[in-house]
């Protein structure tokens, strides 16, 4: 096969819309919530004593309290602390855990809506059974709410004034923007009020110097990219949902995304933003500055605390200049050893140059290519069992098209890459990319799907996906890929349909087994309401805490998309 044929420059390219939900149907399966009974002690197993009741008794939060535990060896008494129970958080990682809805939020009666119409106009005040259904539900089909109402704000003014009414009246709200997220965080889990932040899609301003760009909340990522191409500049994150996805979502969930290797997380990239609180407070922290050390830098409480402390309405962000040569190879690698060092050798011998490090086990590739029409291996048919794209972007073409090419040239030579091409053009190009950016919609073609989203070290990544196999049999398909450059695996799990086996199966091993690995349960996806009770497995109860008394501090009513992100128990 010819290896590397001259490569021609590619220039700007973006993927198809890979999360247009229109193109899925909605799977009906859904029982999220149920665990596996085993007590967990941040990951470490407890022996199970007996369940009791959660005393604060709006939630029924079975807490398996902690006897015997090998690991801590902490005293039962410690259960309870008058009427507050000191320690029950510690326990219940994976037991099963039913949400239901808190009493102490009001429902929608007809004098809200003639409020809400007041403030937003008829037409953005939503109760159309057809739209409330869309916004309801997932992207995945498997998070469902029944909220009765949507709210589309138009400015900052106008979200403020919803937040102060609904903190008045008590009633929960959810924030959404593309509603792309994996974890449920972005759909109301009972009849929260959807707060659709869709129609505040404005860029503000630009500067050509600096980079940095303001814009509205609302604005799709794909509409960013084209207005900063335009520009001769980047976004310097890359999602394959860009083409639904809003940065206002990107920045609450901080997304990652497959160029975080290069540029870094939105924590780095975003240089301010304006929230409004649930009391309708508009905190205006847009700043524009690179360096910035009057007080706490609170605009980090918003990113990636996906809609719980604040609705982020405005954002400014750091682009880099878009640079004329990008490169992008599709190799084979023989074993994940070798994936690990072709990282290494990439990261010494591309320096500067490389902006993308990702990879696929040959269990995802099968999946993408017996569920996406028109996807094909860009490599001959043969039985390898891993894939890596490695991108290059720089200034300088001939330079970075010889750099790649002897770097590629050097690691076929020493059995780190078994075979590879090179894109010729940007259709190469995106049908290279669409492999890696298709896994998703593959799986959720593929059936139910049960999603890991973890940081583990890159060394140790894939022996889970294999121990995962070995656990589940040939009952479940068990795919690997992901961020390999950023020390996050996407594990997932395929089956034709939900079966509480099979999580039991999965849960808790697949958190104990990260945490035991000092990983992360979330590297970019959020907690949302799938892993909201989980959050023990990678944060200590004193750091919960101390979220936990933020999120009172700042939302004293709970109402901002309540049962997410913190575990319920502690927050009612
Ligand atoms: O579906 C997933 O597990 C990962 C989705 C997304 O984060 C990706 O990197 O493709
Ligand atoms: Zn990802």
């Amino acid at each position: 096969m010819e290896k590397w044929r001259t490569s021609r420059r590619l220039l700007s390219y973006s993927s198809k819309n890979l999360f247009d939900r229109q193109a899925y149907p909605n799977f009906e399966n859904s029982n999220y919530l149920s665990g596996s009974g085993f007590t967990y002690h941040f990951g470490r197993i407890c022996k199970p004593f007996k369940p009791v009741l959660h005393h604060k008794q709006n939630l029924p939060t079975y807490v398996y309290t902690l006897r015997d535990c090998i690991n801590c060896l902490r005293s039962p008494l410690e259960r309870f602390n008058g009427n507050t129970c000191r320690v029950q958080h510690r326990y219940f990682g994976s037991m099963a855990t039913k949400t239901q809805r808190n009493p102490m939020f009001a429902t929608i009666n007809s004098d809200d809506i003639s409020h809400f119409k007041e403030i937003l106009g008829e037409k953005n005040v939503i109760q159309d059974e057809e739209r409330l259904l869309t916004a309801n539900t997932d992207w995945m089909g498997k998070y469902k709410g029944s909220s009765k109402l949507l709210l589309q704000p138009r400015s900052t003014e106008e979200v403020s004034q919803i937040l102060k009414y609904c903190n008045s009246r008590c009633l929960a709200v959810v924030p959404q923007g593309g509603n792309t997220g994996l974890v449920g965080g972005s759909v109301p889990v009972f009849d929260e009020v959807i707060i659709n932040l869709g129609s505040m899609n404005n860029i503000i301003s630009f500067d050509k110097v600096s980079g940095i760009l303001v814009c509205e909340a609302g604005c799709i990522l794909e509409n960013l990219v084209s207005f900063l191409d335009n520009e001769g500049f980047i976004m310097p994150l890359d999602l394959g949902a860009k083409g639904s996805c809003q940065i206002g979502g990107n920045v609450s969930t901080n997304a990652g995304g497959l160029r975080l290797v290069r540029y870094g997380s939105l924590h780095g990239n975003v240089l301010g933003l304006e929230a409004v609180l649930a009391n309708g407070t508009m905190l205006d922290i847009l700043g524009t500055l690179r360096k910035d050390n009057t007080g706490y830098d609170l605009k980090h409480l918003f990113i990636g605390s996906e809609g719980s402390l604040g609705i982020v309405t405005k954002v400014s962000i750091l682009t880099p200049p878009k640079l004329s040569s990008v490169n992008l190879a599709f190799l084979a690698c023989k074993d994940y050893f070798s994936c690990q060092n072709l990282l290494l050798e990439a990261k010494r011998k591309l320096g500067e140059i490389l902006s993308a490090f990702e990879f696929l086990d040959g269990h995802s590739m099968d999946l993408v290519l017996n569920h996406l029409e028109g996807a094909r291996n860009p490599l001959p048919p043969s039985m390898h069992k891993f894939y890596v794209l490695i991108e290059t972007t720089g200034s300088d073409e001939s330079y970075d098209k010889e750099k790649l090419e002897a770097f590629l040239l050097r690691s076929m030579e020493g059995g780190l890459i078994s075979d590879g091409v090179l894109a010729q053009d940007i259709n190469q190009a995106s049908s290279f990319w669409r492999i890696r950016e298709g896994i998703a919609e593959a799986l959720t073609k593929a059936g139910a799907v049960y999603k890991y989203d973890l940081s583990l070290p890159v060394d140790k990544m894939y022996d889970l996906v294999e121990e995962m196999r070995i656990r589940l049999g040939p009952a479940a398909k068990v795919v690997g890929f992901g961020h390999i450059g950023d020390g996050n695996l996407h594990l997932n799990i395929s089956i034709p349909q939900y079966d509480d086996a099979i999580l039991a199966q999965i849960e808790p091993f697949v958190y104990e087994w990260t945490s035991k690995h000092r990983g992360s349960i979330s590297a970019e996806h959020g907690l949302g309401l799938m892993k909201a009770n989980k959050i023990y497995y990678s944060k200590s109860p004193e750091t919960v805490q101390v979220m936990a008394s933020i999120k009172k501090m700042l939302d004293p009513n709970r109402i901002l998309n309540p049962y997410k992100v913190i575990p319920p128990s502690l927050i009612f």
